[in-house]
């Protein structure tokens, strides 16, 4: 049976004058992994804030197993919500494993004074820590690199150890910022994988992704947002063929077919083109043009190599 794990209600978030987030209703099911869409700017970060707590919304309320969460982040953390961040945030100059244990301390009840004296439950909490977050670098696939230094992983591994410390606080639901931004596609491959897996232990997933590929592979639901509001909702298949998501990823309204009147027109001004010179000037003009649209083409693959080498230089 599906029980609802996250339920946001009437969600607004304003800055000032500007209204990022508007009345959004939005539900998260136990075993289901959503997903979030929506131009640049859409809300997507500043609503997945107004869950976790870093943000207050001006309006509305979110609750986490029916009971509504306090803005407060480690009191989110501490209810059972984890996130991870479109910018990294990693302990940069800690191991890997380290930085896995951070994320167990919202876990662990020894306090301050057992820790000083490191007694005997201290320590038993300590070696089941390390056990766990051991556990969960094998489930990501970092367990070899445990003690590097977090700063040198590459990108990709960055990012899987962003999720493997969010799960060290043992989450009933994971909200993914943009997991696979600066991936390559066998990257993405892998961290759709991953998801999957997290599902599979049980722990529903929240996800806001550019890649729309990775989205509807992936998602049992999709959401999306424009301008702060919720569009539609429902599944990849629904929410793909939807005429208004479509224009709102082209960034203009959507007109239609051109309707019978309009195709005429274009038609008359085209056979009036075609008559209006001798066939030699039209094919003479077009020939020259042709080749000019060649050079230029040419030039600007070219122009386009060498900005790309330049770049790949620069990374
Ligand atoms: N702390 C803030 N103060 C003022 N305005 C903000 C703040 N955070 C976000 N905004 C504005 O709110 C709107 C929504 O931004 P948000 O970052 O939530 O969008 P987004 O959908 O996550 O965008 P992207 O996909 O580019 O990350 C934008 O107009 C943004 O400039």
């Amino acid at each position: 049976m599906t029980t609802p794990v996250l339920e946001a209600r009437d969600v607004t978030m304003r800055f000032g004058g500007l209204t990022a987030v508007r009345s959004v209703d939005f539900t998260v099911n136990s075993g289901e992994i959503v997903g979030l869409i929506g131009p640049n700017g859409a809300g997507k970060t500043t609503f997945f804030n107004c869950l976790t707590g870093l943000y207050v919304p001006t309006e509305g309320t979110v609750a986490y197993q029916g009971k509504v969460l306090p803005p407060k982040p480690h009191m989110v953390t501490q209810a059972g919500i984890a996130r991870t961040f479109q910018n990294i945030r990693l302990f940069a100059n800690m191991t890997v494993l380290e930085n896995v244990l951070v994320g167990r301390h919202t876990r662990t009840k020894e306090g301050l004074w057992s820790a000083l004296l490191r007694g005997p439950g201290f320590r038993k909490a300590e070696r089941e820590s390390e056990e766990r977050a051991l556990q969960l670098l094998e489930f990501v696939g970092l367990a070899e690199k445990r003690e590097h230094l977090a700063r040198n992983l590459p990108y990709g591994e960055q990012r899987k150890l962003e999720i493997a410390r969010a799960l060290a606080s043992e989450p009933g639901l994971l909200l993914l910022d943009e997991p696979t931004a600066g991936m390559n596609p066998q990257e993405t491959r892998t961290t759709e994988e991953l998801v999957f897996a997290i599902r599979d232990m049980g722990i529903a997933v929240l996800v806001i992704e550019h890649d729309m590929r990775f989205i509807f592979n992936l998602c049992d639901r999709v959401a999306v947002l424009v301008q702060g509001e919720k569009l539609i909702e429902g599944t990849s298949e629904v929410v793909q063929a939807d005429e208004r998501v479509i224009a709102a990823y082209l960034g203009e309204p959507f007109e239609g077919e051109p309707d019978t009147a309009e195709a005429a027109e274009v038609d008359t001004a085209e056979a009036a083109a075609a008559t209006a010179e001798p066939a030699g000037a039209t094919t003479a003009r077009a020939g020259t043009a042709g080749s000019e649209t060649t050079e230029a083409g040419t030039a600007e693959v070219e122009a386009a190599g060498s900005a790309d080498s330049t770049e790949g230089e620069t990374q």
